[in-house]
């Protein structure tokens, strides 16, 4: 689909006002841009290490929105004009200044597919779920991944570094818990790797149903993988959920931060001598995921290991 793309220069106090008027008038989805520093939960809720350095916030934004090519644009945007003036009785909308800046054409629910191809992970051929099997990997252990809007197809180093743990510490018959999980690949690979049962839990409600369409493309029965929307950090419903240390594994691939956190409720869903793979661990935040699992007192780390800039360590429950 052909889409043609609208910068409006205005304010931060206006863009509220504007998402407003573009819902009324049919415009789907907006980009802001501006230096409105983010707040702590904000923070909290994207998946990066580092934030970018802001130049100070100087009241303004760009804000830009989106029109099918197909539909009437000159009317779309005379109701966007419309809309400002409206809006310009109650607040300061700067500029407003229109520009046509780009005309694309882009599918951006979809355009990545064609950048995930088929791939393996040691015996392991991991491939979506719209791709046949290449020939030469015919003998791999096969799963099937369309992570839709959730994370995870298998790419990314910090998911090769837990698959690779998974296969040297899953054993037929373990209860893994996948904290996490994205589209479910790392607890699927569990069950492929002779698992019995999977629990996964993740933030992001994407995930839920990108786990069950996963499962169902695996031919994996549901009950072998429950999993929930919820945060074990400091949620009880969901650490009951999960259950208590009833588990031989727990895998967490998430961010340093996270994993620091996390890593002290893991031990109660752990069994004694149960293994603890995390990873999403940039390098230059190992020491200080080092130095928190080391202060606890449940776990003793059992391996190190890299890819890349980023780093997994497995630890065993004492
Ligand atoms: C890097 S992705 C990993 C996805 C998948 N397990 C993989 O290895 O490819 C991290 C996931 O953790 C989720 N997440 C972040 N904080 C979380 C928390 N406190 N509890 C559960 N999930 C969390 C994110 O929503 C995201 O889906």
């Amino acid at each position: 689909m052909k889409w043609k793309k609208f910068t409006l220069e205005t304010t931060t106090d206006a863009v509220d006002y504007l998402g407003s008027m573009f819902d009324d008038i049919g415009i789907e989805g907006m980009e802001i841009e501006d230096n409105v520093p983010l707040t702590e939960s904000e923070t909290k809720g994207m998946f990066i290490d580092i934030l970018p350095e802001l130049p100070p916030d100087d009241g303004t934004a760009r804000v830009s929105f989106y029109l099918d090519e197909d539909e009437d644009t000159e009317e779309k945007l005379k109701a966007v004009r419309e809309g400002l003036e409206e809006i310009r009785q109650f607040v300061n909308i700067g500029t407003a200044k229109i520009t046509e800046s780009e005309t694309d054409d882009k599918d951006w629910i979809n355009n990545w597919k064609q950048y995930f191809k088929p791939f393996t992970v040691d015996h392991i051929l991991i491939k979506p779920t719209w791709e046949e099997i290449p020939e030469e990997h015919k003998d791999k252990l096969l799963i099937q991944i369309d992570p839709g809007t959730a994370f995870g197809t298998g790419k990314h180093e910090t998911t090769q570094l837990c698959i690779r743990q998974l296969e040297k510490y899953v054993k037929p018959g373990v209860k893994v818990l996948d904290l996490g999980t994205g589209s479910g690949i790392l607890g699927i690979a569990a069950l492929k790797l002779g698992a019995e049962y999977v629990f996964g839990t993740d933030l992001d409600e994407n995930a839920i149903t990108a786990v069950h369409e996963n499962l169902a493309a695996n031919d994996i029965p549901e009950e072998k993988f429950g999993v929930i929307q919820g945060n074990i950090i400091d949620d009880k419903a969901t650490q009951d959920a999960a259950g208590y240390e009833c588990y031989d594994i727990v895998v967490a691939n998430i961010l340093a931060d996270i994993i620091i956190m996390i890593q002290k409720q893991v031990p109660f869903h752990l069994k004694k001598g149960g293994i603890f793979i995390s990873s999403g661990i940039i390098d230059m935040k190992e020491q200080a995921v080092r130095e928190a699992l080391e202060a606890n007192e449940a776990f003793e780390i059992i391996e190190v290991t890299r890819q890349g800039e980023w780093v997994s360590f497995t630890a065993r429950k004492k």
